[in-house]
């Protein structure tokens, strides 16, 4: 093919191309595209970067048979810069590229609701056919070497591309069409080890230090072989190459204590994915909420890391856009340009004016081209007040097409990459052993809580203030006949304040943790098992002290049998009506998900363990059919095993009063009876209270385990 143009694209601009101020200087350089092939309908439009031959290359599969493969090799031409090579990140059969993802006829449709589906396919087995929203439409691509912007109006399926490629789509999605990591198939797992994930929210935790987060992260992802020394160097590395150094004593901050900005914010979200070194690194609109310096400031170190200047090797990185500024724009190495599902351009970005150019649509002068490559392909709505247009759908069908139509096609194989380094995963070091993840995530959960002292030290006066309140209202409650009255509601009272406390301080913190946990699992940091176990150890540890000074203070104001035993059995069942208690509402959000739902649910069922506490109606007396509310109530495991505690063996005064009401043959244990206590005994009520935390943790565990989404 010869090339009707003697000029390269963007060498020389002429009175005609002055309207592409922002392009600068580098857009001299010419370089070739992986990924592009020369296409005889285009060439008319096209320079000669595109008319290079195809150079066919046998390279081994995974199975150790061979296949042809089409790779482009770089030519220079003769109006090319000697400086053209300088991004030959971008060419696949570099050294320093070490991943090609590449993805072809991809759908992605999203569910319409999966149990409505299932009821309709009940329904009209035969013919049904599932209504399905269209997400990604049959689209075709490849990434390889280089810094990439995913860009595309609100809604074009930016996040849903990256998702897929990163393997992390809602479970209600359904993908077909092939993806392939160097020339192979590739899961979650495979992905996780060569890739890293930085999602469009900064969630971290709040009152660690950057340096703190890092060198956690590090502990927990780094592999076991790594030695102290190493962890802290590579820690202090990332920090360098994200100019994190100077803030790395400083808390990260949250809303209601300033840390550090923003902008630091997302740095420490891509550090902890540095840290172990990805070929591969996916960021969800990077930028978003950021100011423009900083985020140009961001931008230019992800150009430096995807160009190698700052790591050992150079890292690939997608980010979804939108809308970036000029310089922001100018940054980036490759587009993939989406809309509505459709790849509308993937290539160079240096090369996308041009084929806007040809198809009729240059960019005005003082124009962003990121604003201009979208304004083009989305449709304006009609203003009568501005007076502007409606486009038919037919003119911006036209005006897809004419851009559609202006390039080269893709030549995309799926066994790109395969004679790259293959992703052994048994080579692979070995992640810290679950033993170790736990030591780890217990030293940073304890570091964090302590952080919070505030919390702490306000629970602390709250238990105090309450136990005095309860302690005088009730106030040497005596052993006369009448007491019977008063120990019952001040025993209840103390299950229901020990019952209810520590399971609103869970409701409010769990369920942003979850996701926390979520996003560092789905990384790869840490078994959902070891995070489990650290949290109960931590949480029992740091919840103990409450009831013990609960009851310390209200047992002795308030005047129970004063013997060791029973008051340390009061104390045993207020530290496990309060483990019950956090068990529960640990198990709602792990179930509910977000704190919302979960701060709906969970009064509801404070709420119905109050009704069932055994005060209001005895246990024994309870109709049938509330049999199984009564079973789930562990507060009145609580009271009634408390009440056998206090009740048992007491001796009740009789006085003149009584003696002449006729009223003296009341004993602990007739009241017992009275009450319809007498069907359970103490330790019946600590192993069911027991059993109750057991299960509710069990079942926690399974909710943050397999409820994903
Ligand atoms: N799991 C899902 N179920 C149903 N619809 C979905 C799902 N995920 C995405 N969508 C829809 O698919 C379309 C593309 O969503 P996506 O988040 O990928 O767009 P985007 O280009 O990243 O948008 P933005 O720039 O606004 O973040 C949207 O209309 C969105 O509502």
């Amino acid at each position: 093919m010869s090339s009707p143009k003697a000029e390269p694209p963007y060498a020389v601009h002429s009175s005609s191309d002055a309207h592409l101020p922002t392009l600068n200087e580098e857009e001299t350089m010419d370089i070739q595209h992986p990924l592009r092939t020369p296409a005889a309908s285009s060439t008319a439009s096209f320079p000669a970067i595109y008319e290079v031959p195809t150079h066919t290359t046998h390279v081994p599969h995974r199975s150790g048979s061979s296949s042809s493969v089409s790779f482009q090799q770089p030519r220079r031409s003769s109006a090319q810069g000697p400086h053209e090579r300088q991004l030959s990140v971008l060419d696949p059969m570099s050294d320093r590229v070490s991943t090609i993802l590449v993805w072809q006829n991809l759908t992605v449709q999203a569910r319409e609701n999966k149990r409505k589906e299932f009821f309709k396919r009940m329904k009209s087995y035969k013919n049904f056919v599932p209504k399905r929203k269209c997400l990604l439409n049959n689209i075709n691509g490849a990434i390889a070497g280089g810094l990439w912007a995913v860009i595309g109006p609100s809604g074009s399926g930016k996040s849903t591309l990256l998702n897929t490629l990163a393997c992390r789509l809602d479970v209600n999605t359904v993908v077909e069409g092939e993806m392939r990591l160097n020339g192979a198939p590739y899961d979650n797992a495979e992905l996780k080890r060569i890739a890293g994930y930085v999602m469009q929210d900064d969630l971290l935790n709040g009152y660690l230090t950057v340096e703190e987060t890092l060198t956690y992260t590090a502990r927990l992802r780094l592999a076991r072989t790594f030695t102290d020394k190493e962890r802290r160097d590579r820690v202090a590395d990332v920090m360098a190459d994200l100019g994190l150094s100077h803030v790395h004593n400083v808390i990260v901050g949250t809303p209601l204590k300033k840390g550090i900005s923003g902008g630091e914010r997302k740095r420490v979200c891509v550090g902890m994915q540095l840290l172990n070194r990805p070929q591969l690194l996916f960021l969800d609109e990077p930028t978003s909420g950021l100011d423009s310096v900083t985020a140009l400031d961001l931008l230019r170190t992800f150009h430096a890391l995807a160009h190698g200047k700052s790591q050992d090797k150079a890292v690939t990185i997608v980010c979804s856009i939108h809308q970036p500024q000029a310089k922001i724009f100018n940054l980036f190495d490759s587009l993939i340009l989406l809309k509505a599902g459709n790849i509308m351009y993937q290539g160079p970005r240096k090369h996308v004016m041009e084929v806007y150019r040809a198809a009729g649509f240059p960019c005005p002068v003082n124009t962003n081209p990121a604003d201009h490559l979208l304004d083009v392909i989305t449709p304006p709505r009609g203003n009568p007040i501005l007076g502007t247009a409606v486009i038919s759908l037919e003119q911006q069908q036209a005006i897809d097409e004419a851009i559609l139509r202006h390039q080269p096609p893709l030549d995309i194989d799926l066994n790109m990459g395969v004679n790259k380094r293959l992703v052994q995963m048994n080579n692979l070091p070995l992640n810290p052993t679950w033993l170790t993840q736990v030591q780890i995530l217990l030293r940073r959960t304890f570091q964090e809580q302590f952080r919070q002292s505030r919390i702490i030290l306000t629970s602390l006066i709250q238990t105090i203030v309450m136990a005095v309140l309860i302690g005088t209202v009730y106030l040497k409650i005596g052993n006369t006949q009448k007491s019977t009255l008063r120990r019952e509601p001040a025993l209840f009272f103390c299950a229901v304040n020990q019952g209810v406390f520590g399971a609103l301080m869970v409701i409010n913190s769990f369920p942003v943790e979850r996701t926390l946990t979520l996003r560092e699992r789905a990384s790869g940091t840490y078994f959902a098992s070891a995070y489990f176990t650290a949290k109960i150890i931590a949480e029992t540890l740091i919840q103990i002290p409450v009831p013990i000074i609960f009851s310390a203070i209200v047992y002795f104001l308030i005047g129970f049998q004063a013997t060791a035993g029973k008051f340390f059995i009061f104390m045993l069942f207020m530290l496990l009506c309060s483990l019950a208690a956090t068990s529960l509402a640990l198990l709602v959000s792990a179930i509910c998900k977000t704190t919302d739902m979960s701060v709906t649910v969970l009064p509801l069922v404070l709420e119905i363990s109050r009704l069932f506490g055994g005060f209001f109606l005895a246990p024994s007396r309870l109709p049938k059919y509330f049999a199984w509310l009564d079973a789930l109530s562990y507060i009145k495991y609580t009271f009634v095993g408390t009440s056998l505690n206090e009740l048992q063996g007491l001796v009740l005064i009789c006085t003149d009063d009584d003696r002449a009401k006729g009223s003296c043959t009341l004993t602990g244990e007739q009241t017992i009876k009275e009450l319809g206590f007498d069907y359970i005994t103490i330790g019946g009520c600590i192993g069911t209270l027991i059993a109750y935390i057991v299960f509710c943790r069990i079942m926690a565990f399974l909710g943050v385990r397999f409820l994903k989404n």
